[in-house]
């Protein structure tokens, strides 16, 4: 099966033009959205609670309100909550205000999916996911570039969904880098599996259990740390610019023998089969209903993780070694300063 990708120039966005956009929540996802289609010539309020996100909205230029007004506003209401967050924020301040002909739109599949919320037959339902955080979203935009992202229909009741979806997508400048069709589900799985078990869960504990290795062992961790951590973007930029083979052209031929030989000891064929069954936990929907019920009893699994992982020896030594490095993040055109959100 190949898919079509659509780029900018396949792609009318004059159904989008003249709409009203609410983007609800202002975080990863909601900031970056709102800004890029903005930018892109978009009319675009925010809605969110008074807090942070709010103050940060306003300072950024957006007109913000409440959900609830925001929502009934819109013509079209793009939801940028937490995931666990949704449904109920949906049936209180959403819900009521949509209306015959208006659009309600999510970027990632799972509360439709799973079920969690099923809006009125009388609007139009769509996903633009793209495939990437918010802020690199952002700053890829800023840059000319765009981050890739799938598209899908729930319901087309107006017959403009699937129209307003690529629009979607082009005003965030994914179509600069592809749009692509697929299903609720399919983005659902697909993105959790991908997330679990290779962009984050296989990475980070590949890149922990890396780093112990070397320290149980008794070697220095700051060359623990440049060697399973700091080196790591490198290799993987080269790999984002022309494939593992153009990463291995810059890399030595001792090293490529290592990874050919000592790679597949590593991560075998019982790592895929694991693989295979946390993706069968995506499909029956187990993981949904452990994340929701962590959620309902008021997350203390996930407040300990949150804790336990971001005071790891690795995280320490890393944090150390960064101030020591600026260099790294100047020339970024970062919307957000990360480094101020999270522990130093
Ligand atoms: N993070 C990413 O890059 C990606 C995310 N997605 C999807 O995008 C969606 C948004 O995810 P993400 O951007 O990570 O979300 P964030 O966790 O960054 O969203 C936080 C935002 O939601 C607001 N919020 C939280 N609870 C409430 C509430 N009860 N009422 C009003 N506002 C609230 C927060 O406001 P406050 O400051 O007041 O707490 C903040 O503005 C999800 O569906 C996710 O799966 C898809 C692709 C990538
Ligand atoms: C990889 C995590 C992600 O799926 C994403 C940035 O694409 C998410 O849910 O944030
Ligand atoms: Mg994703
Ligand atoms: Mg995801």
């Amino acid at each position: 099966m190949t898919a079509t990708i659509f780029y900018d120039k396949d792609i009318d966005d004059s159904v989008l033009r003249g709409k009203k956009i609410a983007i609800i929540g202002y975080g990863s996802q909601g900031h970056s959205q709102a800004q890029n289609l903005r930018d892109s010539g978009f009319s675009v309020e925010i809605g969110v609670r008074s807090g942070k996100s709010w103050d940060k909205a306003v300072r950024d230029g957006f007109e913000v309100k409440s959900v609830k007004e925001a929502a009934a506003d819109a013509d079209i209401v793009m939801i940028l909550l937490p995931d666990e967050r949704q449904p109920e924020v949906y049936y209180k301040e959403i819900e009521q205000g949509l209306n015959p002909g208006n659009a309600v739109a999510f970027s990632h599949g799972f509360n439709i999916h799973f079920k969690q919320i099923v809006p009125p037959d009388f609007v139009d339902v769509f996903m633009v996911a793209p495939k990437g955080p918010g802020h690199f979203c952002r700053r890829t935009y800023l840059e000319g570039g765009g981050v890739p992202a799938f598209v899908a229909v729930q319901q087309n009741a107006t017959g403009n969904a699937e129209k307003l979806a690529f629009a979607w997508a082009k005003g965030l400048g994914a179509a600069r880098g592809g749009v692509l069709v697929t299903t609720f589900k399919e983005e659902t799985e697909t993105d959790l599996f991908g997330e679990q078990a290779v962009l984050m869960g296989g990475l980070t504990h590949l890149i922990q259990a890396g780093f112990e290795t070397l320290v149980e062992a008794g070697y220095q961790p700051e060359n623990a740390y440049f060697e399973t951590f700091h080196e790591m973007k490198m290799l993987t930029d080269l790999m984002y610019e022309n494939g593992l083979t153009g990463m291995r052209y810059s890399c030595s031929d001792t090293s490529k023998w290592g990874d050919f030989t000592e790679g597949p000891y590593v991560i075998n064929a019982d790592t895929k089969a694991r693989m295979k069954k946390v993706l069968d936990k995506i499909q029956s929907g187990e993981f949904a209903k452990g994340w929701l019920l962590e959620n309902k009893v008021g997350r203390p699994m996930f407040n300990a993780l949150m804790e336990k992982e971001s005071n790891s020896q690795l995280e320490k030594v890393g944090r150390e070694l960064r101030k020591l490095m600026p260099f790294v993040k100047e020339g970024k055109k970062d919307s957000e300063d990360i480094t101020a959100n999270v522990a130093q």
